[in-house]
């Protein structure tokens, strides 16, 4: 296997250490500067400036919480403002109706959080959540809007409600600043905590996420309810700005208003919701008056020219050039440490006599096409089967099964003694489960030390690498994503065996790789199995490498297993022949 390395211009010692200086400073400065900034307003800006800023703030904070969302956990919500609308009523109906807003509020945020997650959970269980998802946060917007426009009696019907507006501007703005810092700061510690790289894992590769024993699932939904939970926080903020609410603040309109505003600004980041939703408001207040219609036609074509050419956000150039060489996506620091940190056990001794996988009679169809009819298996422990078989014989639905990736219709799937059949991906890897991909399947925009560090976060054990692995584990600087596919596998193995598993499920490992590298890769896992005791089951055409692997070989055909034992003697049976070529015994 090659390892091939893409030259780096490396700049002269002291000029890198100069412009690494040169960026933690600004890095420090810039934020500090913003917050003096934003202290001076009151002083610095008259009224109106003050009211549009504060306004702003608020979008911002919406923004913000969106950015949650569709940026940090990938899941695109249009119908963000339902949560937003419903905190802005909160505050409305507490005027209105004698209530203590510490009340209200506080119940509008827990009523977006109820609403967000079996939204979510409905979402995300289709295998791409995009499509239900916004049709449903539509949905539950359209719907609030609705009832809002019909119980006239207790929310003013179409004219709103009124809100007493805040008599010092100067004091709002203050209050709402605070509120701001405190909501996003919080949010901020947990994006750049363990919960953010797990999220950052689920949204960019969910597969590679769960097998790193990431509960995908639990994270993103978390994510869209917290979302949810700041939008609402952020309605209930915006009420006492504009003075007014009325169901157009569940629409539409300020559904892809926010998104527009995010799109500018920068996903994934702090500043670029603030600076999105500060700019395209400040403009609608200063110019929207006297350009009129042209505003929003100027606003459009922007809109269009970010996504284009600048697709993450005007504010991506400057935070690129600030966080320096690398790729954009970054594992935050706390998982990088996480993973440091967890003692390497010893590999072989984990004091479990169980079988590592025992299959009884596991049947899976796809809707009328039997897969798999019935299917006995054992791997031993330390020993390596090799699972072979015809073209559509079901060996990679197998591997399925017993990853957790596919529920079967029948029979057991027991994994070092534990009945595994129902526990989902992320749980088995937590057995002692690792896989590889039939294609490699790696966290693409981050590097490839990132992606070690994150295979380690969550592992019930870590062990260290050998030493042909250290050109991967030391590179962050360029992406998974643009290694030669040789390179990609050979991270993939390495996350693998960060992970110190005791049972590894490995599809067609050596497919599309050169014969130097499929080679080099054969006794890179012989190796493993040997010096680790980790049992394999290997489906495999190749049958080179079965010989060079197996201990045992499994044929599958015709939905079940036909025969087993060394290549030999499979390879001599007339059944097994009969079914490679297609014809009856
Ligand atoms: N998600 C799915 N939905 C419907 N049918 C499927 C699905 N996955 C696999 N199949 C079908 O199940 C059968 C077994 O496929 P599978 O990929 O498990 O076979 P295989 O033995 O791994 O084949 P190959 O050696 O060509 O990779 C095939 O007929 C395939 O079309």
């Amino acid at each position: 296997m090659t390892v091939s390395t893409v030259p780096l211009a490396v700049p002269p010692a002291d000029a890198g250490a100069r412009s690494r200086g040169v960026r933690r400073i600004l890095r420090a400065a810039l934020p500090a500067l913003t917050g003096a900034a934003l202290l001076a307003a009151p002083f610095g800006l008259d009224a109106f400036a003050l009211a549009t800023l504060t306004l702003g703030l608020c979008h911002g904070l919406f923004a913000y919480g969106l950015d949650l969302s569709w940026g940090r956990a990938g899941l695109l919500s249009v119908g963000h403002a339902a949560f937003f609308g419903l905190g802005a009523y909160a505050v409305a109906l507490a005027g209105e109706h004698g209530l203590s807003r510490s009340l209200t509020v506080p119940g509008a945020v827990l009523a977006a959080v109820v609403i967000a997650l079996p939204v979510v959970r409905i979402g995300l269980a289709a295998p791409v959540p995009d499509a239900p998802l916004i049709l449903l946060t539509i949905g539950v917007g359209l719907l609030l809007q609705r009832a809002a426009t019909t119980l006239t009696p207790v929310t003013g019907g179409t004219n709103g409600l009124s809100v007493s507006a805040p008599d010092v501007v100067t004091s709002y703005y203050v209050t709402l600043g605070a509120v701001a810092a405190v909501v996003s700061g919080c949010s901020l510690l947990l994006v750049r905590g363990r919960f953010g790289a797990r999220l950052l894992a689920a949204a960019r590769n969910p597969e590679r996420a769960a097998q790193s024993g990431v509960d995908g699932l639990r994270v993103r939904s978390a994510a869209f309810a917290v979302s949810a939970a700041v939008a609402a926080l952020a309605g209930a903020l915006y009420a006492p700005v504009a003075g007014l609410v009325s169901p157009q603040v569940f629409g539409l309109g300020l559904s892809t208003s926010v998104l527009v505003w995010l799109a500018l600004g920068g996903r994934e980041s702090t500043v670029g919701p603030f600076a999105g939703a500060v700019a395209v408001t400040a403009g609608q207040q200063f110019l929207g008056a006297t350009w009129q219609g042209w505003y929003v036609l100027a606003l459009a074509a922007l809109f269009l020219l970010v996504v284009r050419f600048a697709p993450g956000g005007l504010t991506a150039g400057p935070r690129r050039l600030l966080a320096g060489p690398g790729p954009d996506a970054r594992l935050p620091r706390a998982a990088r440490r996480s993973g440091r940190r967890r003692p390497a056990p010893d590999a072989a001794g984990t004091g479990d006599d169980a079988p590592p996988l025992v299959l009884a009679g596991v049947r899976k169809a796809f809707g009328p096409v039997d897969v798999l009819t019935g299917v006995d298996l054992t791997v031993a422990p330390g020993r390596c089967v090799c699972l072979i078989g015809p073209n559509g014989a079901g060996k990679s639905t197998l591997l399925g099964v017993v990853a957790g990736q596919l529920a079967p219709d029948a029979g057991t799937v027991s994994i070092f003694g534990t009945d595994a059949g129902r526990l989902p991906v992320h749980r088995r890897v937590r057995l002692g489960l690792g896989r590889m991909f039939q294609i490699p399947s790696v966290v693409a925009d981050l590097s490839p030390a990132d992606n070690l560090d994150l295979a380690r976060m969550d592992a019930p054990a870590t062990a260290e690498l050998p030493a042909e692995f250290e050109d991967l584990a030391a590179d962050r600087l360029r992406t998974a994503g643009t290694l030669p596919l040789a390179d990609r596998r050979r991270l993939e193995l390495a996350m693998v065996l960060a992970a110190s598993p005791r049972l590894m499920l490995l599809d067609e490992p050596a497919a599309g790789l050169g014969p130097d590298d499929a080679r080099r890769l054969t006794r890179e896992l012989r190796e493993v199995n040997r010096r680790t005791g980790c049992a394999m089951l290997v489906v495999e055409h190749d049958m080179e490498i079965v010989r060079e692997l197996a201990d045992e070989v499994v044929v599958l055909a015709g939905g079940g297993v036909l025969a087993r034992g060394p290549l030999d003697t499979v390879a001599a049976d007339p059944a097994v022949r009969a079914a490679y070529l297609g014809t009856a015994t």
